[in-house]
């Protein structure tokens, strides 16, 4: 599964965010310490409130740490300026949990996807991106002509998903964070979602960090897993191996909340 570099795309160092002060601080990151390589698919696997998300929009710069750093390609980000901020997310973009959150729902699907042309200094003609959308569009196996016209709350969920992954393909960024990326959708389509997020890491070489509660979906498509818990990473390493021999309680825990972890995603 891995075709990755030994280069580093993104490293967070001594991470740590908290929210509220007093006796409401919730320490929501803490001191959370890992790198990416360039290609590589990782997960970061933990339950509802273990701190996932917000290390997601720490990195994509749409939260300020309360410590540590995070180099991006060599540099440091924490300090982004607006400006900078557009330039860095025509090369780390995101897929969250819900699609809604992500894309103007009064703009037609066409449009949601026109509008990715605004993070690029471009000079394409009206009919050129068009050109590329409908090629988007197809790359994630939905008819241009079907869904180009239609809003998104007159999408599936799934079909969403795919539109946002069709984003992915037209902004080809380096980094793909994937909160969660098949949440809203059944069992049966949740593994062609994720082909899709795998082609694109194949084709575009993206990376890829996956945000997931769900510890078999996460085995499924990862070089890495990285275990998160209150706020810390407890384990980390090879999938095979986190899946294997798992050494930290809250692990061996998810394993159980995976019984048929064999059978759902290596049999298929
Ligand atoms: N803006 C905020 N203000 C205050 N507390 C917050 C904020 N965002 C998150 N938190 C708290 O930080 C902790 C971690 O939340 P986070 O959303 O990162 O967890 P998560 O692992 O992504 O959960 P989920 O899987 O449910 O999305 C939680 O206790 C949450 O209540």
């Amino acid at each position: 599964m891995s075709n990755h570099s030994s280069e580093d795309i993104v490293k967070v160092e001594n991470l740590t965010k908290i929210f509220g002060s007093g006796k409401k601080a919730v320490k929501a990151v803490d001191n959370v310490t890992f790198s990416i390589k360039k290609g590589e698919i990782v997960s970061l696997v933990g339950q509802s409130g273990s701190g996932k998300t917000t290390v997601t929009r720490l990195i994509l710069r749409l939260l300020k740490e309360t410590k540590g750093k995070i180099i991006f390609e060599g540099q440091d980000i924490t300090g982004l300026t607006g400006k900078e901020k557009k330039l860095y997310w025509k090369k780390v973009q995101a897929i969250f949990q819900d699609p809604y959150a992500s894309f103007n729902i009064f703009s037609p699907v066409k449009k949601v996807l026109i509008d990715a042309f605004k993070l690029f200094d471009n000079s394409f003609t009206k009919q050129e991106k068009m050109a590329k959308v409908y090629e988007a569009l197809e790359s994630v196996n939905l008819r241009p002509e079907e869904v180009a016209d239609k809003y998104p709350f007159e999408l599936s969920g799934g079909q969403r998903q795919r539109i946002m992954i069709a984003r992915a393909h037209l902004i080809k960024p380096k980094l793909l964070l994937a909160d969660e990326p098949t949440s809203m959708i059944d069992a049966n389509l949740r593994s062609g979602i994720l082909e899709l997020l795998l082609g694109l890491r194949d084709t575009e070489g993206t990376t890829i960090m996956f945000v997931t509660h769900d510890l078999g979906l996460a085995y499924y498509v990862s070089d890495r897993l990285f275990i998160m818990h209150e706020g810390k990473i407890v384990e980390r390493g090879d999938a095979n191996k986190v899946i294997t021999q798992p050494e930290h309680p809250y692990t061996k825990q998810l394993m159980m909340d995976v019984p048929k972890l064999s059978e759902e995603w290596i049999l298929k």
